[in-house]
């Protein structure tokens, strides 16, 4: 399917109920889910219930879950706010900016017999609107709200969905295996105890 054949989603309603029919088969499309999630244009109004902020971390919050192929989930990122250097379990993820800006380092994956630091790809600037694409073949990524005056909030897709990723030390490429957790599920906060083990950020 060429990308004028892609519907525009004219709401966050209309995005997921696109996104379910692009998640109906074996096979993403990339591009597709791609250009249909850019085509969304933010309205706070339509996501403000899903948003929920916390001092100290970026939260996850889930949003749907996409008939079992896909997880769509509202990240909400306070000043100063970063995730650590994260691969996403060979799993798509796709990142669409809804509010701020958020400043993205690639990675390459660390050799098995590297010591040091890692190697730095690239870094680039989300904007409001725009949609990344990253998954374990194109390499590791860390993400940050570098602002000190503006919050941030963006929407990921994964799929499949996945409950654990790994995290590396950026000086020595050691990697860690953690659990990851939501802080709310449609719009109500998630009890305290599941969401302590939180550690991606
Ligand atoms: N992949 C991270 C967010 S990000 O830093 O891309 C997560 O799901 O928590
Ligand atoms: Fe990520």
């Amino acid at each position: 399917m060429d990308q004028t054949q892609v519907p525009k989603a004219g709401s966050l309603e209309d995005l997921m109920r696109i996104l379910h029919q692009l998640f109906e088969g074996d096979s993403v499309n990339v591009e597709e889910v791609q250009s249909v999630m850019e085509s969304y244009d933010t309205k706070p109004q339509e996501w403000m219930k899903y948003a929920k902020f916390d001092q100290y971390r970026y939260t996850r919050n889930l949003v749907d879950e996409g008939n079992g192929k896909f997880n769509l989930m509202i990240l909400c990122w306070g000043e100063g706010h970063g995730s650590s250097i994260h691969d996403h379990t060979d799993s798509h993820c796709f990142m669409k900016l809804l509010q701020g800006q958020l400043k993205e380092t690639l990675f390459e994956w660390p050799s098995a017999k590297a010591h040091g630091d890692m190697v730095q790809k690239s870094q680039r600037l989300l904007q409001e609107n725009q949609v990344a694409y990253i998954n374990d073949s194109i390499g590791l990524h860390r993400v940050e709200n570098g602002s000190h005056t503006e919050c941030a909030a963006s929407l990921h897709l994964y799929s499949p969905p996945f409950q654990a990723c790994q995290t590396f030390d950026q000086r020595t490429g050691h990697r860690n295996t953690v659990k990851m957790t939501f802080y709310s599920k449609r719009g109500e906060r998630t009890p305290f105890e599941t969401t302590i083990s939180q550690e991606n950020n």
